[in-house]
């Protein structure tokens, strides 16, 4: 398998019923760290990750893989912002997508109690998802996603649901995954997280990339005014 890297986005819009959300964007983006996506509400943060996955339609322009678009797909995933569970256990929710690529029970409950154990849910594997709390369904959704091993994983705003101690056990987590070589791509609006894990920013406004930068230096010193003010948490239009 060739590597998902780098990615190339030429003159790419994501467009809905004949309107443009996002772009044109002209973008590459290398293999290694997080990249952190923000911007005002309505920006197309959501639509940007989703137009890079693959599951917002393609108005225009074209995103090349280092692979094909077929096995660029196949390693990665994406957090959903309202996580959307199987009506069964949180043990059947994580053992589900690893039966699908065809593991043995036992393996992949095996793995789905490490999961578990590793996003706090170690107690609630015979739980039904659909009654877990939002902050603990967004942990099984990062586990399920995670748990898959993909090279590149998309999460829209990760810890929207989340209190302090959650998000900093969810951001141990995404650092580790790092660390390990996974490629994370998410969307924030809380800037004290994007710093603490951006190598990387892009920042959209209005569908456009208007400013992008390395994680230290963006929030000290982003190129537009726009961003400016957006970073001095100024109403941006
Ligand atoms: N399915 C859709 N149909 C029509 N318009 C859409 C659709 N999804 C998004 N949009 C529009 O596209 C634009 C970008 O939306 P998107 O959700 O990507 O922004 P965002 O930056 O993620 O916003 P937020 O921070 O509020 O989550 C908005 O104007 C939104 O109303």
């Amino acid at each position: 398998m060739s590597d998902l890297f780098p990615v190339r986005l030429e003159a790419a819009r994501a467009t809905r019923r004949g309107r443009t959300l996002v772009g044109p964007v002209d973008l590459e983006l290398d293999g290694a760290g997080t990249t952190v996506v923000i911007g005002p509400n309505g920006a197309g943060k959501t639509t940007f990750l989703r137009m890079l996955h693959g599951t917002a339609r393609l108005g225009g322009g074209r995103i090349r893989w280092n692979c094909t678009t077929e096995e660029a797909r196949h390693h990665q995933c994406f957090v959903f912002q309202q996580p959307v569970m199987l009506r069964r256990t949180v043990m059947q929710n994580l053992i589900y997508p690893l039966r699908m690529r065809g593991m043995s029970r036992g393996e992949a409950e095996d793995r789905a109690r490490r999961w578990a154990a590793r996003v706090g849910l170690g107690s609630m594997l015979t739980r039904q998802a659909p009654v877990l709390s939002g902050g603990e369904r967004q942990k099984l959704a990062l586990a399920r996603a995670m748990i898959t091993e993909p090279k590149l994983l998309f999460l829209d705003e990760p810890c929207a649901s989340l209190d302090g101690r959650a998000m900093r056990e969810i951001e141990e987590i995404l650092q580790e995954a790092r660390a390990g070589g996974m490629r994370l791509i998410l969307s924030t609006h809380d800037m004290g997280q994007a710093r603490r894990l951006a190598d990387e920013v892009l920042f959209l406004l209005h569908g456009w990339l208007h400013d992008r930068g390395a994680g230290p230096e963006f929030f000290t010193q982003p190129a537009t005014p726009q961003a400016r003010a957006f970073l001095n948490g100024d109403i941006v239009e």
